[in-house]
Protein backbone atom coordinates (compact mmCIF):
# COMPACT_ATOMS: atom_id res chain seq x y z
CA UNK A 1 0.00 0.00 0.00
CA UNK A 2 1.33 3.11 -0.69
CA UNK A 3 1.55 6.15 1.91
CA UNK A 4 -0.78 8.19 -0.14
CA UNK A 5 -3.28 5.58 0.41
CA UNK A 6 -2.70 4.72 3.80
CA UNK A 7 -3.17 8.49 4.51
CA UNK A 8 -6.47 9.03 2.54
CA UNK A 9 -7.58 5.39 4.55
CA UNK A 10 -6.89 7.06 7.71
CA UNK A 11 -8.94 9.79 6.49
CA UNK A 12 -12.04 8.21 5.72
CA UNK A 13 -11.55 6.27 9.02
CA UNK A 14 -11.20 9.03 11.39
CA UNK A 15 -14.66 10.51 9.69
CA UNK A 16 -16.28 7.35 10.29
CA UNK A 17 -15.04 7.41 14.22
CA UNK A 18 -16.02 11.13 14.53
CA UNK A 19 -19.33 9.92 14.12
CA UNK A 20 -19.47 7.72 17.21
CA UNK A 21 -17.48 10.96 18.67
CA UNK A 22 -13.46 9.19 18.83
CA UNK A 23 -11.15 11.76 17.83
CA UNK A 24 -8.41 9.81 16.21
CA UNK A 25 -5.77 11.97 16.20
CA UNK A 26 -6.37 12.45 20.23
CA UNK A 27 -6.37 8.74 20.24
CA UNK A 28 -2.55 8.01 18.52
CA UNK A 29 -1.75 10.98 20.82
CA UNK A 30 -2.76 8.75 24.01
CA UNK A 31 -1.53 5.95 22.34
CA UNK A 32 2.12 7.34 21.77
CA UNK A 33 2.45 8.15 25.13
CA UNK A 34 1.55 4.78 26.07
CA UNK A 35 4.87 2.91 27.15
CA UNK A 36 5.12 -1.41 26.90
CA UNK A 37 8.06 -2.59 28.57
CA UNK A 38 9.76 -5.78 26.53
CA UNK A 39 11.02 -8.66 28.97
CA UNK A 40 14.61 -9.59 27.82
CA UNK A 41 14.13 -13.40 27.98
CA UNK A 42 12.35 -14.11 24.92
CA UNK A 43 15.10 -13.60 23.76
CA UNK A 44 16.96 -16.19 25.26
CA UNK A 45 14.68 -18.56 26.90
CA UNK A 46 15.32 -17.24 30.35
CA UNK A 47 18.44 -18.21 29.70
CA UNK A 48 20.88 -15.14 31.61
CA UNK A 49 24.37 -14.41 31.44
CA UNK A 50 25.79 -16.17 34.55
CA UNK A 51 28.66 -17.59 34.53
CA UNK A 52 27.81 -20.64 35.95
CA UNK A 53 24.70 -21.08 34.32
CA UNK A 54 21.57 -22.99 36.28
CA UNK A 55 19.13 -24.81 34.25
CA UNK A 56 15.72 -22.93 33.97
CA UNK A 57 13.90 -23.60 37.59
CA UNK A 58 11.08 -22.16 39.59
CA UNK A 59 8.26 -23.60 38.17
CA UNK A 60 8.06 -22.43 34.77
CA UNK A 61 9.54 -23.85 31.96
CA UNK A 62 10.13 -23.17 28.00
CA UNK A 63 9.76 -25.26 25.54
CA UNK A 64 11.13 -25.54 22.05
CA UNK A 65 14.48 -25.08 20.08
CA UNK A 66 14.06 -22.87 17.43
CA UNK A 67 17.57 -21.69 16.07
CA UNK A 68 18.66 -17.89 16.55
CA UNK A 69 18.45 -17.89 20.64
CA UNK A 70 20.71 -14.70 21.67
CA UNK A 71 23.51 -16.41 23.52
CA UNK A 72 25.46 -13.11 24.28
CA UNK A 73 24.53 -9.59 25.11
CA UNK A 74 25.86 -8.76 22.24
CA UNK A 75 23.10 -10.82 19.92
CA UNK A 76 20.69 -10.23 22.93
CA UNK A 77 20.83 -6.03 22.08
CA UNK A 78 20.97 -6.56 18.21
CA UNK A 79 17.60 -8.86 18.26
CA UNK A 80 15.98 -5.86 20.95
CA UNK A 81 17.07 -3.48 18.30
CA UNK A 82 15.48 -5.15 15.38
CA UNK A 83 12.39 -5.67 17.82
CA UNK A 84 12.12 -2.37 18.53
CA UNK A 85 13.10 -0.91 15.04
CA UNK A 86 9.78 -3.18 14.22
CA UNK A 87 7.37 -1.42 17.00
CA UNK A 88 5.49 1.90 16.96
CA UNK A 89 5.68 3.60 20.19
CA UNK A 90 7.39 4.22 23.71
CA UNK A 91 9.40 1.43 24.95
CA UNK A 92 10.79 0.21 28.32
CA UNK A 93 13.12 -2.71 28.27
CA UNK A 94 12.47 -5.04 31.31
CA UNK A 95 15.93 -6.88 32.50
CA UNK A 96 16.43 -9.56 34.95
CA UNK A 97 18.70 -9.62 37.30
CA UNK A 98 20.72 -12.83 35.22
CA UNK A 99 21.11 -10.79 32.97
CA UNK A 100 24.49 -8.46 34.24
CA UNK A 101 27.44 -8.16 32.36
CA UNK A 102 29.61 -10.42 34.57
CA UNK A 103 32.23 -10.88 31.79
CA UNK A 104 33.72 -14.60 33.05
CA UNK A 105 33.63 -13.61 36.99
CA UNK A 106 31.48 -16.15 38.91
CA UNK A 107 28.95 -13.13 40.62
CA UNK A 108 26.51 -14.65 43.28
CA UNK A 109 23.01 -13.60 43.36
CA UNK A 110 23.52 -11.63 46.64
CA UNK A 111 26.94 -10.02 45.22
CA UNK A 112 25.33 -7.75 41.90
CA UNK A 113 26.27 -4.42 41.75
CA UNK A 114 25.23 -1.37 39.95
CA UNK A 115 28.20 -1.82 37.34
CA UNK A 116 26.95 -4.93 35.80
CA UNK A 117 24.08 -3.35 34.38
CA UNK A 118 26.03 -0.43 33.41
CA UNK A 119 25.73 -1.28 29.83
CA UNK A 120 22.51 -1.67 29.69
CA UNK A 121 21.84 1.67 31.52
CA UNK A 122 24.62 3.32 28.30
CA UNK A 123 22.45 0.78 25.90
CA UNK A 124 19.13 2.09 27.25
CA UNK A 125 20.09 5.82 26.94
CA UNK A 126 21.18 4.93 23.32
CA UNK A 127 17.88 3.25 22.37
CA UNK A 128 15.81 6.10 23.91
CA UNK A 129 14.40 3.11 26.14
CA UNK A 130 13.74 3.31 29.77
CA UNK A 131 14.47 0.18 31.98
CA UNK A 132 12.53 -1.74 34.27
CA UNK A 133 14.16 -4.41 36.78
CA UNK A 134 13.28 -7.86 38.43
CA UNK A 135 15.26 -9.94 40.71
CA UNK A 136 16.03 -13.48 39.88
CA UNK A 137 15.09 -15.78 43.02
CA UNK A 138 14.96 -18.87 40.53
CA UNK A 139 17.97 -21.07 38.46
CA UNK A 140 20.18 -21.09 41.22
CA UNK A 141 21.02 -23.89 43.70
CA UNK A 142 19.60 -22.02 46.60
CA UNK A 143 16.66 -22.25 45.21
CA UNK A 144 15.95 -25.61 44.79
CA UNK A 145 14.32 -27.04 47.10
CA UNK A 146 11.56 -24.81 45.94
CA UNK A 147 11.77 -22.18 48.46
CA UNK A 148 13.86 -18.13 48.58
CA UNK A 149 12.17 -15.82 50.59
CA UNK A 150 10.18 -17.88 52.81
CA UNK A 151 12.59 -20.83 53.42
CA UNK A 152 12.63 -22.22 56.69
CA UNK A 153 16.70 -22.30 56.07
CA UNK A 154 17.95 -18.75 57.57
CA UNK A 155 20.85 -18.92 55.36
CA UNK A 156 18.82 -19.16 52.30
CA UNK A 157 16.53 -16.60 53.65
CA UNK A 158 18.94 -14.09 53.99
CA UNK A 159 20.78 -15.01 50.91
CA UNK A 160 17.40 -14.28 48.75
CA UNK A 161 16.74 -10.74 50.46
CA UNK A 162 20.49 -9.77 50.44
CA UNK A 163 19.73 -10.31 46.53
CA UNK A 164 16.26 -8.24 46.34
CA UNK A 165 17.61 -5.61 48.60
CA UNK A 166 20.68 -5.32 45.84
CA UNK A 167 18.00 -5.46 42.76
CA UNK A 168 15.79 -2.58 44.35
CA UNK A 169 19.43 -0.66 44.89
CA UNK A 170 20.46 -1.40 41.47
CA UNK A 171 17.17 -0.16 40.30
CA UNK A 172 17.44 3.04 42.15
CA UNK A 173 20.31 4.23 40.04
CA UNK A 174 18.77 2.88 36.72
CA UNK A 175 15.95 5.72 37.54
CA UNK A 176 18.83 8.27 38.34
CA UNK A 177 20.54 7.39 35.29
CA UNK A 178 17.36 7.28 32.93
CA UNK A 179 15.18 9.85 34.55
CA UNK A 180 12.43 7.91 34.95
CA UNK A 181 11.16 5.08 37.43
CA UNK A 182 12.85 1.97 37.47
CA UNK A 183 9.88 -0.44 38.60
CA UNK A 184 11.40 -3.00 40.52
CA UNK A 185 8.91 -6.33 39.98
CA UNK A 186 9.58 -9.07 43.12
CA UNK A 187 8.31 -12.90 42.11
CA UNK A 188 9.64 -16.01 43.71
CA UNK A 189 8.30 -19.23 42.90
CA UNK A 190 8.36 -20.23 46.44
CA UNK A 191 5.74 -23.11 46.84
CA UNK A 192 4.72 -26.91 47.36
CA UNK A 193 4.29 -29.51 44.80
CA UNK A 194 1.60 -31.35 47.68
CA UNK A 195 -0.09 -30.59 50.59
CA UNK A 196 1.70 -28.13 52.57
CA UNK A 197 0.66 -27.90 56.26
CA UNK A 198 2.66 -25.02 57.19
CA UNK A 199 1.05 -22.23 54.79
CA UNK A 200 0.84 -19.81 57.60
CA UNK A 201 4.78 -20.91 58.61
CA UNK A 202 5.67 -19.92 55.37
CA UNK A 203 3.36 -16.66 54.60
CA UNK A 204 4.67 -15.21 57.31
CA UNK A 205 8.31 -15.86 56.53
CA UNK A 206 7.37 -14.20 53.14
CA UNK A 207 6.40 -11.47 55.04
CA UNK A 208 9.45 -10.88 57.48
CA UNK A 209 11.42 -10.94 54.64
CA UNK A 210 9.21 -8.50 52.34
CA UNK A 211 9.32 -5.79 55.46
CA UNK A 212 12.84 -6.45 55.85
CA UNK A 213 13.45 -5.92 51.89
CA UNK A 214 11.40 -2.48 51.61
CA UNK A 215 12.80 -1.38 54.92
CA UNK A 216 15.20 0.97 52.56
CA UNK A 217 12.86 3.49 50.84
CA UNK A 218 14.26 5.24 47.51
CA UNK A 219 12.45 8.10 45.74
CA UNK A 220 9.26 6.99 43.72
CA UNK A 221 10.90 9.09 41.18
CA UNK A 222 13.61 6.84 40.41
CA UNK A 223 12.04 3.04 41.69
CA UNK A 224 8.89 1.86 42.53
CA UNK A 225 8.27 -1.90 43.85
CA UNK A 226 5.93 -3.84 42.52
CA UNK A 227 4.75 -7.69 43.98
CA UNK A 228 3.64 -10.68 41.44
CA UNK A 229 1.74 -13.51 42.46
CA UNK A 230 0.86 -16.74 40.74
CA UNK A 231 -1.75 -19.23 41.47
CA UNK A 232 0.66 -22.56 40.63
CA UNK A 233 3.48 -23.16 38.92
CA UNK A 234 5.35 -26.63 37.86
CA UNK A 235 6.22 -28.27 41.13
CA UNK A 236 3.86 -26.10 42.79
CA UNK A 237 0.78 -27.27 41.63
CA UNK A 238 -0.75 -27.06 45.36
CA UNK A 239 0.47 -24.13 47.04
CA UNK A 240 2.01 -20.79 46.29
CA UNK A 241 3.30 -18.98 48.95
CA UNK A 242 3.05 -15.45 47.08
CA UNK A 243 -0.58 -16.01 46.09
CA UNK A 244 -2.84 -13.49 45.13
CA UNK A 245 -4.82 -13.03 48.27
CA UNK A 246 -1.37 -12.63 50.10
CA UNK A 247 0.15 -10.16 47.21
CA UNK A 248 -3.04 -8.15 47.72
CA UNK A 249 -3.21 -7.67 50.79
CA UNK A 250 0.74 -6.72 50.54
CA UNK A 251 0.72 -4.46 48.42
CA UNK A 252 -2.57 -1.99 49.87
CA UNK A 253 -1.07 -2.14 53.12
CA UNK A 254 2.14 -0.87 52.21
CA UNK A 255 1.67 0.92 49.37
CA UNK A 256 3.44 -1.10 46.47
CA UNK A 257 1.89 -1.71 42.96
CA UNK A 258 0.64 -5.02 42.10
CA UNK A 259 1.63 -6.73 39.30
CA UNK A 260 -1.20 -8.97 37.56
CA UNK A 261 -0.02 -11.47 35.32
CA UNK A 262 -2.51 -12.75 33.31
CA UNK A 263 -1.53 -15.81 33.13
CA UNK A 264 -1.44 -16.26 36.89
CA UNK A 265 -5.19 -16.88 37.63
CA UNK A 266 -7.46 -20.03 37.14
CA UNK A 267 -8.51 -19.48 33.26
CA UNK A 268 -12.14 -18.01 33.88
CA UNK A 269 -10.64 -15.69 36.39
CA UNK A 270 -10.42 -12.22 33.90
CA UNK A 271 -7.02 -9.92 35.24
CA UNK A 272 -9.47 -7.14 33.06
CA UNK A 273 -12.26 -7.40 35.62
CA UNK A 274 -10.07 -6.61 38.54
CA UNK A 275 -8.32 -3.51 37.19
CA UNK A 276 -11.16 -1.30 38.35
CA UNK A 277 -11.18 -2.93 41.94
CA UNK A 278 -7.40 -3.27 42.79
CA UNK A 279 -7.42 0.88 41.47
CA UNK A 280 -9.53 1.65 44.71
CA UNK A 281 -7.08 0.31 46.84
CA UNK A 282 -3.65 0.90 44.92
CA UNK A 283 -2.31 4.14 43.26
CA UNK A 284 -0.95 2.13 40.82
CA UNK A 285 -0.38 -1.07 38.82
CA UNK A 286 1.92 -3.36 36.24
CA UNK A 287 0.73 -5.81 34.35
CA UNK A 288 2.31 -9.00 33.00
CA UNK A 289 0.13 -9.41 29.57
CA UNK A 290 0.85 -12.83 28.28
CA UNK A 291 -1.92 -15.60 27.10
CA UNK A 292 -2.28 -18.55 29.31
CA UNK A 293 -2.97 -21.76 28.03
CA UNK A 294 -3.98 -24.36 29.74
CA UNK A 295 -1.39 -25.07 32.25
CA UNK A 296 1.15 -22.35 30.23
CA UNK A 297 0.76 -18.77 31.59
CA UNK A 298 3.21 -17.80 29.34
CA UNK A 299 2.70 -18.21 25.30
CA UNK A 300 2.66 -14.53 22.95
CA UNK A 301 0.13 -12.31 23.32
CA UNK A 302 -1.99 -11.94 20.83
CA UNK A 303 -4.86 -9.79 20.18
CA UNK A 304 -7.48 -12.05 21.96
CA UNK A 305 -10.83 -11.10 24.87
CA UNK A 306 -8.16 -11.14 27.24
CA UNK A 307 -5.87 -8.76 26.15
CA UNK A 308 -8.60 -6.81 24.49
CA UNK A 309 -10.46 -6.50 28.15
CA UNK A 310 -7.51 -5.37 30.08
CA UNK A 311 -6.72 -2.65 27.77
CA UNK A 312 -10.59 -1.74 27.40
CA UNK A 313 -10.69 -1.78 31.49
CA UNK A 314 -7.50 0.20 31.81
CA UNK A 315 -8.67 2.76 29.35
CA UNK A 316 -12.55 2.69 30.76
CA UNK A 317 -11.12 3.07 34.07
CA UNK A 318 -9.20 6.26 32.87
CA UNK A 319 -6.01 4.74 34.77
CA UNK A 320 -3.18 4.70 31.72
CA UNK A 321 -1.25 6.96 33.77
CA UNK A 322 -1.83 4.42 36.59
CA UNK A 323 -0.96 1.31 34.71
CA UNK A 324 2.88 0.18 33.75
CA UNK A 325 2.48 -1.99 30.94
CA UNK A 326 4.86 -4.83 30.51
CA UNK A 327 4.78 -8.08 28.92
CA UNK A 328 5.55 -11.86 30.02
CA UNK A 329 6.01 -14.58 27.77
CA UNK A 330 9.28 -16.97 26.27
CA UNK A 331 8.43 -19.30 23.31
CA UNK A 332 11.05 -21.18 22.06
CA UNK A 333 9.41 -23.06 19.27
CA UNK A 334 9.37 -20.22 16.91
CA UNK A 335 10.97 -17.33 16.05
CA UNK A 336 12.08 -15.07 18.71
CA UNK A 337 12.29 -12.23 17.66
CA UNK A 338 8.72 -12.66 15.32
CA UNK A 339 7.56 -13.80 18.79
CA UNK A 340 8.63 -9.81 20.45
CA UNK A 341 6.70 -8.17 17.44
CA UNK A 342 3.39 -10.37 17.33
CA UNK A 343 3.54 -10.14 21.01
CA UNK A 344 4.02 -6.40 21.38
CA UNK A 345 2.24 -5.33 18.70
CA UNK A 346 -0.59 -7.46 20.03
CA UNK A 347 -0.44 -5.13 23.20
CA UNK A 348 -0.64 -2.00 21.40
CA UNK A 349 -3.35 -3.34 19.33
CA UNK A 350 -5.49 -3.32 22.37
CA UNK A 351 -4.75 -0.42 23.58
CA UNK A 352 -5.33 1.24 20.37
CA UNK A 353 -8.60 -0.74 20.07
CA UNK A 354 -9.29 0.37 23.66
CA UNK A 355 -8.54 3.97 22.88
CA UNK A 356 -11.28 3.78 20.21
CA UNK A 357 -13.71 2.48 21.65
CA UNK A 358 -17.25 4.57 21.89
CA UNK A 359 -17.46 3.99 25.57
CA UNK A 360 -19.69 7.22 26.71
CA UNK A 361 -21.79 6.00 23.87
CA UNK A 362 -22.32 2.63 24.89
CA UNK A 363 -22.43 3.47 28.92
CA UNK A 364 -25.32 5.74 27.98
CA UNK A 365 -26.98 2.80 26.64
CA UNK A 366 -25.75 1.05 29.80
CA UNK A 367 -27.23 3.52 31.91
CA UNK A 368 -30.33 3.43 30.76
CA UNK A 369 -30.66 -0.12 31.12
CA UNK A 370 -30.72 -0.83 26.98
CA UNK A 371 -28.52 -3.97 27.18
CA UNK A 372 -29.20 -4.93 23.76
CA UNK A 373 -27.79 -1.57 22.16
CA UNK A 374 -24.85 -1.90 24.31
CA UNK A 375 -24.36 -5.54 23.15
CA UNK A 376 -24.80 -4.01 19.73
CA UNK A 377 -22.69 -1.48 19.97
CA UNK A 378 -19.39 -3.11 21.75
CA UNK A 379 -20.10 -5.78 19.09
CA UNK A 380 -20.06 -3.15 15.87
CA UNK A 381 -16.87 -1.30 17.46
CA UNK A 382 -14.69 -4.42 16.59
CA UNK A 383 -15.73 -3.94 12.81
CA UNK A 384 -14.93 0.10 12.63
CA UNK A 385 -11.89 0.38 10.63
CA UNK A 386 -9.16 0.47 13.19
CA UNK A 387 -6.86 -1.31 11.15
CA UNK A 388 -6.68 1.99 9.21
CA UNK A 389 -5.51 3.95 12.06
CA UNK A 390 -3.07 1.17 12.96
CA UNK A 391 -1.59 1.32 9.77
CA UNK A 392 -1.44 5.21 10.10
CA UNK A 393 0.40 5.67 12.96
CA UNK A 394 3.01 2.69 11.90
CA UNK A 395 3.22 5.18 8.87
CA UNK A 396 3.75 8.12 11.39
CA UNK A 397 6.18 6.48 13.61
CA UNK A 398 8.21 5.43 10.21
CA UNK A 399 8.16 1.54 11.87
CA UNK A 400 6.79 -1.32 9.65
CA UNK A 401 3.43 -2.07 8.36
CA UNK A 402 1.98 -5.21 9.20
CA UNK A 403 1.96 -6.56 5.64
CA UNK A 404 5.83 -5.86 5.99
CA UNK A 405 6.85 -7.48 9.18
CA UNK A 406 6.99 -11.19 7.95
CA UNK A 407 9.89 -10.54 5.01
CA UNK A 408 11.70 -8.51 7.65
CA UNK A 409 11.52 -10.65 10.21
CA UNK A 410 12.46 -13.83 7.52
CA UNK A 411 15.18 -11.47 6.22
CA UNK A 412 16.38 -10.90 9.94
CA UNK A 413 16.66 -14.34 10.54
CA UNK A 414 18.57 -15.32 7.51
CA UNK A 415 21.44 -12.48 7.96
CA UNK A 416 22.10 -12.98 12.09
CA UNK A 417 19.90 -15.35 13.73
CA UNK A 418 20.48 -18.84 11.63
CA UNK A 419 24.21 -18.03 11.74
CA UNK A 420 23.81 -18.87 15.31
CA UNK A 421 24.71 -21.61 17.52
CA UNK A 422 22.73 -24.33 18.14
CA UNK A 423 20.17 -24.24 20.60
CA UNK A 424 20.53 -27.24 22.82
CA UNK A 425 17.05 -28.23 25.16
C1 LIG B 1 10.70 -14.50 34.17
C2 LIG B 1 9.64 -13.73 34.93
O1 LIG B 1 10.11 -13.15 36.07
C3 LIG B 1 8.53 -14.59 35.27
O2 LIG B 1 7.89 -14.94 34.06
C4 LIG B 1 7.50 -14.06 36.23
O3 LIG B 1 7.12 -12.75 35.98
C5 LIG B 1 6.39 -14.98 36.10
O4 LIG B 1 5.40 -14.62 35.54
C6 LIG B 1 6.55 -16.37 36.60
O5 LIG B 1 5.56 -17.19 36.20
MN1 LIG C 1 4.93 -12.55 35.11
Amino acid sequence: MSNQTIIETYKLAKDVYSKYGIDTDKVLESLQNLSISLHCWQADDVGGFETKASSIGGGIQVTGNYPGKANTVEEMRADLEKVLSLLPGNHKLNLHAIYGEFNGEMVDRDQIEVKHFQGWIDWAKRNNVGIDFNATCFSHPKAEDGFTLSSKDEEVRKFWIEHVKRCREISNEIGKQLGQPCIHNTWIPDGSKDMCVDRLGHRTLLKASLDEIFETEYDSKYMKDAVESKLFGIGSESMVVGSYDFYLGYAIKNNKLICLDNGHFHPTEQVGDKISSVLQFVDEILLHMTRGVRWDSDHVVTLNDESTLIAQEVVRAGALDKTNVGLDFFDASINRVGAYVTGCRAARKAFLLALLEPTDLIKAHEEKGENFERMFLLEQAKSLPWGAVWDYYCLQQQTALDSEIIDVVQDYEKSHLLHRGEVLV
